[in-house]
């Protein structure tokens, strides 16, 4: 194109927001453009530059440099460049030329860029039309943030997901079972809220041993991209704050407790959600709070939402425990005493519940639920229960009415959620085998001594280092210890029995034998690890790696990533204990208990590396002791005493706490061990009994709620089964310029063509790619392919894209019409809600930007419900840009006013939506609102600001529904042709 002149004023198609540029200089190849108002300069090819003259006809309002505005009447050309004419504001003739238009002027509404002469293709109209048709579906759909994640659909975690992600500023204990899905709960809640708007920045803090894992199952699992920090990384931001390098900040707990600077700096940024795993750690005691929970506590004072993760929230101490439910929530745990009391409460409630399915029979169960009901509308639902006069379906509705409101009214339920195996489900099964080994006479003498000699005990204590009861159940790092023994001459592991057991286990490929398959070891200490790799190697010529809290994160990956390769990796892995907590190695089944850990919760992490979701073998664990050796007296007292080798109970910390002492004093001594494990036993019996029945039981049934969970999964299915994403997807990709290409097994492979949009996730120019599939089973079975959804990042930014900006915003089409006489022209407009906003108010779940569309002929008649926007598509043939720009520059003035015509009928259609929006939110968050003040008289976890902040949710949305006006948002002429036309 030839006809550029400097001083002419053009607008980019691709990149409206630009404003007006000026065009600086021509040459035979290429034009160059400044855009004043955004200061950038472009240069294009002169011969296929996507830009458009704007030209201004009679009518249009236009605005000087000086900011003084005029109504054009006429233009002249003088020099290449236009003059306009007309009237200014006071209603004097004026003349502004084309050189001094002001550079703010917008161009991006579908009015401005029509009238002045852009027009964009057809089919980008048409992308934009479905584009707005989409995103009104799925931000209402139930499933939103839910949907996208390559996960299982797991029914209590989505039930936990979804209840917790709903509320305001959600601050909750997810407290499953070890291996359970606690990442993935955490995980689900934080993209829901990303998506929905309600947070935009989050803080994780995660043991050092588990920051490459989050990073990884946040960005393979849920595609979000997290920036790590640590030391290194902070100091590269010199003076700055590091923590405000991102929006989702990952940080090792290790570094940031240990660290005042660098909290001081996390404390100032704002933060929405606060995730903290293997939160038992945050230790807490009347007397004195450890470093973690107090970096922790200052962040909870400032941060709205926070996610404690812990799978055994009572390790610590029950003081602990609640001192971790008070950082969710300091008014309702004030007093650990009334804590405790309120807790003795629960076995009736849970009585009650239990008592529901029974209704009505025995007065006596009547009575036990009205003991703990006192709202006049759960009385009136026990009277429909108990009255055998009523239907069954009568019945069964009140009885799960009633069931909800007092799993919702009582308990933790609200703060903590737990999910048990028991519970879920479909675990395998674990199997103890424990071998028998002969001390060795290294061991023996010290034992043989402390058998004869009482004082000898203290003696070791002293010449080792080492605390009691440990100086007894790790005989190694006693031996180690023993440096200045003149018999200590060798290695523990050149004479250890385990390390010779475990060489043969390693090549035994008997039905106990580990030949063949994985082995994970589990030592107490980080010298025994090191040590018995060491001894594997030298004794056996295994490389086994070592994983323990010594190594660097990088060296740590290295050795979990040697072990789970399932091809080349190595056969057995060596952990310390707290080196591996939290890790996923559920790909192996054989678990050696190289020793025993001396708190069940953490024979309990022990077990929880293997017994987690995904595993599919039942699980071996094995353990070989010494005879006669307090090693052994202690899996005596966990095996028999308290069950800890069989599934998990979460009672462990309880037990210990009544027996930990005095196991301690008898593991010298046989006698007094049958009775501390015969104590031990009837205690055990006894809070089975009691945690089924009482605050287990409740924390139970009200961990997932099944009909929830089985409504959110259907919803998911349901956009998982969507066929209209594939269909929207090629059409998104052909006009970003992605080549697709299927590369079988329901795979495709994307690739940036050379002319791709810029900045699309994923895809950069020259680069390869990736392959995605839609189906959930496929992708989840292959790391190497992501899973398509409406929720995958490119599809969102391709959508926000577009309704962002001005991309297909006007169009101009041919239509053969056989009665309709060539030349007629009809304007095909669509109109969109607007609705400013708080993000966090989301919205969009009651109203999203939402479409009507108007379709006038030329006369204004109104064709809307006569012909669809599908049935128009398909007839309407593209024009090339050069004639559209001419048709529209000779019909200007009809234009204007078909498009105040348009408008007109477009309003009438406004009333109603938003009434539907209002009921909507109205119906929904009046039933929340009757719910949760119901269950702050009962239960003291519904917070004050929570209801206060529901209530005023309410108002803000109900005044922003009402303030709803529509916007032209895109609008396409439509020009009738003869047949001979093209
Ligand atoms: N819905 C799911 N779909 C696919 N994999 C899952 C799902 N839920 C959990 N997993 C896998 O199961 C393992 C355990 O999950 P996760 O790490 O979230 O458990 P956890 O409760 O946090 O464990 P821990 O108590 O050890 O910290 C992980 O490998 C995780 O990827």
């Amino acid at each position: 194109m030839s006809d550029f002149s400097p001083g002419q004023r053009w607008i980019s198609d691709g990149e409206a927001e630009l404003g007006l540029g000026t065009i600086l200089n021509v040459d035979a190849r290429s034009v160059t453009v400044l855009f004043g108002a955004s200061q950038e300069t472009r240069t294009y090819s002169s011969r296929n530059a996507p830009l458009t003259r704007v030209a201004f006809g009679s009518g249009d309002r236009i605005q000087s440099t000086e900011g003084w505005q005029m109504t054009v009447d006429d233009s002249k050309e003088v020099g290449g460049l236009i003059v306009y004419i007309g009237e200014d504001d006071a209603g004097a003739l004026c003349e502004l030329p084309e050189a001094r238009l002001a550079d703010t002027m917008q161009f991006d509404q579908a009015r401005d860029r029509l009238l002045t002469g852009q027009v964009d293709r057809n089919d980008w109209f048409d992308l934009r039309f479905r584009t707005l048709h989409h995103h009104h579906r799925i931000e209402q759909n139930p499933a939103l943030g839910l949907a996208g994640p390559r996960i299982d659909l797991i029914p209590h975690q989505l039930y936990i997901a979804d209840e917790v992600a709903r509320r305001h500023a959600p601050r909750v204990l997810l407290a499953d079972e070890v291996g359970l899905g606690k990442t993935i709960e955490a995980g689900l809640i934080l993209h829901r809220l990303l998506l929905t708007g309600r947070a935009e920045r989050a803080l994780i803090l995660v043991p050092a041993s588990l920051t490459h894992q989050w990073l990884v199952e946040l960005l393979r699992r849920f595609a979000l991209e997290v920036t790590l920090l640590d030391e290194q990384q902070s100091q590269a931001h010199g003076d700055a704050n590091p923590f405000e390098a991102g929006q989702l900040v990952l940080a090792s707990q290790d570094w940031l407790f240990a660290n005042p600077h660098r909290q001081q700096q996390a404390q100032t940024c704002d933060w929405d959600l606060l995730i903290v795993d293997e939160a038992h750690h945050l230790d807490w005691s009347p007397e004195q709070s450890g470093p973690g929970y107090a970096c922790v506590e200052h962040l909870a004072a400032r941060v709205p939402g926070m996610l404690l993760l812990t799978a055994t929230p009572e390790q610590m101490g029950l003081a602990s425990h609640f001192a971790r439910l008070r950082l969710l929530d300091p008014d309702r745990y004030h007093s650990l005493e009334a804590f405790r009391e309120e807790e003795a409460h629960y076995v009736e409630v849970a009585e009650a519940i239990d008592a529901l399915d029974r209704l009505p029979g025995e007065a006596a169960d009547c009575e036990r639920v009205a003991a703990v009901i006192h709202e006049p509308d759960s009385l009136a639902l026990l009277d429909t229960l108990a009255d055998p006069e009523r239907g069954d379906d009568q019945r069964a509705a009140a009885r799960a009415q009633l069931r909800d409101q007092l799993l919702d009214r009582h308990g933790t339920g609200r703060v903590m959620f737990r999910n048990g195996r028991r519970h879920v489900g479909g675990f395998p099964e674990r199997r103890l085998h424990v071998t028998e080994l002969e001390a060795p006479s290294a061991y023996r003498r010290v034992l043989r001594r402390l058998a004869r000699d009482e004082d000898y005990l203290d003696e070791l204590l002293i010449e080792t280092g080492l605390d009691h009861p440990e100086v007894l159940i790790y005989p190694d790092a006693m031996y180690r210890a023993m440096t200045d023994d003149p018999l200590n001459t060798e290695p523990w592991w050149q004479f250890d029995p385990r390390v010779s057991w475990l060489l043969e286990r390693l090549a035994d490929d008997g039905e106990t034998g580990f030949a063949g398959d994985k082995a994970l070891v589990i030592a107490h200490d980080r010298e025994t690890a090191q040590g018995l790799a060491e001894g594997l190697r030298v004794l056996g010529g295994y490389q086994a790696p070592v994983f323990h809290e010594g190594l660097s994160l990088v060296e740590r990956d290295r050795a979990a990533a040697a072990f789970a390769d399932e091809e080349e990796g190595c056969q057995v892995l060596v952990c310390s204990e707290i080196g591996s907590e939290g890790r996923n190695f559920q790909f192996c089944r054989h678990l050696v208990m190289f020793d025993l850990p001396l708190h069940p919760d953490q024979l309990e992490q022990r077990i929880g590396r293997l017994d987690r979701i995904g595993q599919r073998h039942a699980i071996e664990i094995h353990a070989p002791v010494f005879t006669g050796s307090p090693g052994e007296k202690l899996l005596r007292w966990y095996h028999r005493g308290l069950d800890a080798f069989g599934a998990p109970h979460g009672l462990g910390s309880e037990i210990h706490a009544a027996f930990g002492d005095t196991l301690a004093d008898s593991l010298l001594d046989d006698e007094s061990l049958d009775e501390v494990i015969e104590e031990t036993r009837a205690l055990f019996d006894a809070k089975l009994e009691e945690r089924d029945a009482g605050r287990n039981r409740l924390l139970e049934l009200n961990a997932c709620r099944h009909d929830r969970a089985e409504a959110v999964i259907a919803a998911i299915r349901e956009l998982d089964a969507d066929k209209a994403l594939a269909r929207y997807l090629d059409q998104a990709l052909d006009i970003f310029g992605v080549d697709s290409q299927d590369i079988g097994g329901g795979i495709q492979h994307l690739q940036p063509s050379p002319q791709m949009l810029d900045g699309l996730p994923g895809l950069v120019k020259g680069e390869e790619g990736f392959s995605a599939t839609f189906s959930r089973e496929r992708a989840l079975a292959r790391d190497d392919v992501q899973r398509l959804s409406w929720e995958h990042p490119l599809l969102r930014e391709m959508m926000g894209r577009i309704l962002g900006g001005a991309m297909g915003n006007t169009a101009l089409a041919l239509l053969k019409h056989p009665t309709i006489p060539a030349g007629r022209l009809m304007v095909e407009l669509v109109f969109r809600t607007h609705c400013p906003a708080p993000k966090r108010l989301h919205l969009n779940r009651f109203l999203p930007p939402t479409a009507v569309r108007v379709l006038l002929d030329e006369s204004g008649a109104n064709l809307t419900a006569k012909i669809s926007f599908t049935g128009l598509s398909k007839a309407v043939k593209k024009v090339k840009k050069a004639v559209a720009r001419d048709l529209i520059k000779s019909r200007h003035d009809q234009l204007r006013e078909l498009l105040d015509g348009a408008e007109t009928e477009a309003q009438r259609e406004l009333p109603s939506i938003v009434e539907a929006a209002q009921g909507r939110m109205r119906a929904e968050l009046d039933a929340e609102l009757a719910r949760l003040e119901a269950l702050s008289r009962l239960n003291p976890a519904v917070r004050a600001d929570e209801l206060e902040a529901l209530r005023r949710e309410r108002a803000e949305l109900d005044a922003a529904i009402e303030a709803t006006r529509l916007r032209l948002d895109a609008v396409r002429v439509i020009v009738t042709v003869g047949d001979d036309a093209r």
